[in-house]
């Protein structure tokens, strides 16, 4: 079905392991190789990067890309509050069309700020997976059960989940994964949670939840169950190298043993946890226990954009003052949390530009006034690039974004969409 091309990333600056000026050959969805020895003729497309850098595709690893429409609503409010005021009373009024509209949204938003990849937790997510493949990324999507300890809404939540990976899972050229997503802790019943831990594993899937995210839901748990969530969840068999736990911030320092022995990631959401005054997720501490972190924007509403660029910096910002250390997070560990670990967290084989990986690459302009001098080009890219300044986004050998225009997606068209279904809500 798909036809075969081959591209020739010409000279750009390339982040791998180390950083080096050389070519990048794509063939079909892979690396074929990275060698000064290649020319023009080896491709049927040639673009001249040599005024760009050339890094892998960032990966988002925590959203609810729909709540683009949500954009602007409920600032100023902690998490709960936010929930059932704000957003829980909207959500009541999505259907299939406006979820569609603001996945389409999204879509724009990502690839025009370098991401190839994201982990989202929804409703109606078969638009979702329907905005992605038409979109051209990769996308783990999982429908978002809530219970709220009621045994028919628990029923009825494993029945879509169960239809989600009928209908999405391995779509898309195999660029869309399904995921089971209990929403969290404190608003799935244990029996819900052990249920998803089951379909999980019988399915081979990842489980993507929130955990830890206030202290609010630390005291409930504790009240409830009398132990701190992360432990909680490993009494339901919850915690393993397929577990995704979105926020983290409360976490004990014995509970990131815990997730480290189990092989756990955690998504730290920078920009959310301080928009919605959550606390600050102790991520030097998971770094240094060798827990796989990785880093998310969460939803559009407690963020407010998806530009994983900002969400680097704010990720190494952040660690340093809460220590008073500029050592911890490195230049190269923020990085790697946005690419390399997010793949590995997906497993999925991308996230590095290496020989053989998926061909997910993202060219940034260097020729501009906040990128000049390249000094060092990765602590350009963590610290001084913005979203906006990538020129240039390959998916799957795809080119989705050339020369700041989008191939796949009208997004005039796509704008005016959002703009009325976000009327609607
Ligand atoms: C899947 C569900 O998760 C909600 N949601 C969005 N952001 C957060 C957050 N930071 N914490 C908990 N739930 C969240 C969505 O609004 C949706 O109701
Ligand atoms: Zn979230």
């Amino acid at each position: 079905m798909t036809q075969t091309t081959s591209i020739l990333i010409k000279d750009p600056i390339i982040i791998a392991d180390e950083v080096h000026r050389n070519s990048i050959l794509v063939v079909d969805n892979k690396i074929e190789e990275i060698s000064s020895k290649l020319n023009d003729n080896d491709a049927e497309v040639v673009i001249d990067a040599h005024d760009k850098i050339a890094m892998p595709g960032l990966v988002n690893t925590h959203t609810h890309v729909a709540m683009t429409l949500l954009r602007g609503v409920g600032d100023d409010q902690a998490l709960q509050t936010w929930l059932n005021d704000y957003i829980w009373p909207r959500e009541a009024n999505l259907t299939d069309e406006l979820v569609y509209a603001g996945s389409r949204l999204a879509m724009v938003e990502m690839i025009k700020t370098g991401t190839t990849m994201f982990n989202d937790m929804y409703f109606y997510m078969q638009q979702t997976a329907k905005a992605v493949e038409e979109a051209g990324i990769r996308a783990t999507l999982g429908y978002g059960m809530i219970d709220l300890f009621d045994d028919e809404k628990r029923k009825q939540e494993l029945k879509n989940a169960k239809e989600l990976i009928k209908s999405s899972h391995n779509t898309a050229d195999g660029r869309i994964k399904v995921a089971i997503t209990p929403h969290a802790p404190n608003t799935c019943s244990a029996e819900l949670i052990q249920e998803s831990v089951k379909l999980a594993s019988d399915n081979n899937l990842k489980l993507h939840i929130h955990v830890s995210e206030t202290q609010d839901e630390v005291d409930l748990i504790k009240n409830e169950h009398g132990m701190t969530p992360f432990k909680y969840l490993d009494t339901l068999g919850a915690l393993s190298e397929d577990t995704i736990a979105a926020h983290g911030v409360w976490t004990t320092p014995d509970e990131i043993k815990l997730l480290s022995e189990r092989g756990v990631t955690v998504s730290h959401n920078p920009s959310s946890n301080m928009k919605l005054a959550s606390g600050i997720a102790p991520v030097a501490d998971y770094l240094e226990n060798g827990v796989n972190t990785t880093i998310g924007t969460d939803g559009v509403s407690s963020n407010n954009n998806l530009d994983m660029f900002s969400e680097m910096k704010l990720t190494a910002l952040m660690q340093k003052v809460n220590t008073l250390n500029p050592e911890v997070l490195k230049t190269r560990q923020t990085f790697n949390m946005a690419t390399v670990n997010g793949a590995k967290a997906l497993g999925v084989n991308t996230g590095e530009l290496k020989e053989g990986k998926l061909a997910d690459i993202v060219l940034v302009d260097t020729n501009v006034a906040h990128m000049v001098p390249l000094i060092d080009p990765l602590s350009n890219i963590v610290y001084a690039a913005l979203g906006s300044d990538v020129n240039t986004l390959i998916c799957d050998g795809k080119i989705l974004l050339k020369d700041k225009q989008l191939t796949t997606l009208n997004e005039q068209e796509i704008i005016d969409e959002a703009r009325s279904a976000a009327l609607q809500l």
